[in-house]
């Protein structure tokens, strides 16, 4: 029998209620900040969540420590001698944190602690720093004030201080030294969990790796789990024993960390990974770039969520282009869609001699003049391609006529129709999909579509 998890954690979610007008605005909208997340943490185990900002990291841990409510989930906490519990008749089990009362809070606060991005804010400046970290164990009943002393003075050192640092003030740390003081004040109850949220972006890179290093050293000395959380995906590859990657309050890949990172089943851990820089003069640089910006939380995409921006997202069975162009079908779709692309200002610039350029508000001169004659018309459809980086002829006849066609109603003026035709002719299944996770290798395991028999292998190329 495998032994049971410390922290197992179920269909977590948060949605935060925001106003959408002003301070007496009755509308309001919901920010599906953390929506349907699972994970285990093993005993003396270090899992990495890592994700862009915004994607829920830091809402995932305030939740599971309950700093914020969850608004659905259970986070089950087997630590501080709860381990082996049963579930209770009703179905809920008593060790799931959301359900604790103010004195199983308290007591779960001592098991479960948590350091993040600035240890500065988290030091009274008027207390010595051991005075700061030795009254946790007072609050929690231990009253012997030489014990607090020494136990606070041997912290001190093994988190690569010294005894004397006790009657300093914050104000004389650098900010390294800083984070071990905060290390040291997580460390002082000894904990079961430690949750550290980005706790190495903040400081000078020639400390970062000290940091990391004593993180993991203090994992092994104590026993420790750790939830660590980072954007930084080359920071989790260095610490932690498996890797979840979050995106859009979702975790869509998790695994042992050197599978996620050598054969990543989700194209959006691809990309981060992408985005690494190596060190190694010889690598292709096969970078990735992702397209569009991240979605709105509180309007996630249809289907897998990633699919707005995803270089490998599927075509319908009646289109076949080169992947890259397909993705760039789909924005150029998007931008006609939405409204991005006006064709009255895409007409005037036209006849102006230039077409709207590939960034936003640029335009690349052509040089011609005199448009509005059938055969300068195709001209510029061919213009609108080049613009948008599309190919003057799609490897697909079909497809090559929906985008003639379109492109031909959005000269004419005609963007609703344009719209039209592009959205009923360049669909993927993706955008109706959501997909689960599914195993993708062993213990390893990635929510795509492309993970199913009929669509396997699908962007590989
Ligand atoms: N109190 C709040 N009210 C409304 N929305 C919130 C609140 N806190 C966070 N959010 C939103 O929830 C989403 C997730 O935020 P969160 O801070 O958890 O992400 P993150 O991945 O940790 O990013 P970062 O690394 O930038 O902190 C974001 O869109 C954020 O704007």
């Amino acid at each position: 029998m495998t032994e049971e998890p410390l922290l197992s954690v179920r269909g977590l979610k948060k949605h935060y209620t925001v106003s959408r007008g002003g301070f007496l605005s009755r509308e309001t909208s919901r920010v599906r900040a953390v929506d349907g997340v699972s994970f285990d943490i093993g005993r003396g185990e270090a899992l990495g969540l890592v994700g862009e900002s915004g994607c829920g990291k830091s809402t995932t841990a305030s939740s599971i420590l309950r700093l914020t409510e969850p608004t659905a989930g259970e986070v089950i906490f087997n630590g501080g001698g709860r381990g082996g519990a049963v579930r209770n008749d009703d179905g809920t089990h008593p060790n799931d944190v959301t359900q604790f009362d103010r004195a199983e809070l308290k007591a779960f606060r001592r098991d479960a602690q948590l350091i993040f991005q600035d240890p500065t804010s988290s030091f009274d400046p008027r207390m010595s720093v051991g005075g700061s970290i030795a009254e946790l164990p007072l609050v929690h009943g231990m009253t012997d004030r030489e014990r607090r002393r020494a136990i606070v003075e041997d912290l001190l050192e093994r988190v690569g201080l010294s005894a004397a640092d006790y009657d300093r003030y914050p104000h004389e740390f650098s900010g390294g030294e800083k984070q071990r003081l905060a290390l040291a004040r997580a460390l002082v109850l000894n904990p079961d969990l430690l949750v550290a949220d980005e706790p190495v972006s903040a400081l000078d890179v020639s400390v970062q790796a000290d940091i990391l290093a004593l993180i993991d050293d203090l994992r092994s000395e104590f026993g420790l789990s750790v939830l660590f959380i980072s954007h930084d995906i080359s920071v989790v590859r260095e610490l932690c024993d498996r890797t979840a990657v979050m995106y859009l309050g979702e975790i869509v890949e998790v695994g042992p960390t050197e599978s996620v990172f050598e054969s990543p089943g989700h194209p959006y851990t691809e990309a981060l990974r992408s985005a690494v820089p190596t060190p190694d003069p010889r690598s292709k640089g096969d970078h990735i770039e992702l397209t569009g910006s991240v979605p709105s939380p509180s309007d996630p995409p249809s289907g897998c969520r990633f699919h707005t921006r995803c270089h490998r997202v599927v075509q319908p069975d009646h289109v076949d282009v080169d992947q890259a162009v397909w993705r760039r079908l789909l924005d150029f779709r998007d931008r006609v869609v939405t409204g991005e692309i006006d064709p009255a200002a895409l007409r005037e610039r036209l006849q102006a001699g230039a077409v709207a350029g590939d960034q936003p508000g640029g335009w690349s001169e052509t040089g011609s003049s005199d448009r509005g004659a059938p055969e300068e018309r195709v001209d510029d459809a061919t213009r609108v391609r080049e613009t948008y980086d599309l190919p003057e002829t799609l490897s697909d006849p079909e497809a090559d006529r929906t985008l003639r066609a379109a492109i031909d109603a959005l000269l004419a003026g005609e963007d609703d129709r344009a719209a039209g035709i592009l959205d009923g002719a360049f669909t993927t299944p993706c955008a109706e999909i959501h997909p689960e996770l599914s195993t993708h290798g062993p213990l390893h395991r990635a929510a795509c579509i492309r993970h199913r028999a009929e669509y396997e292998g699908f962007g590989d190329g």
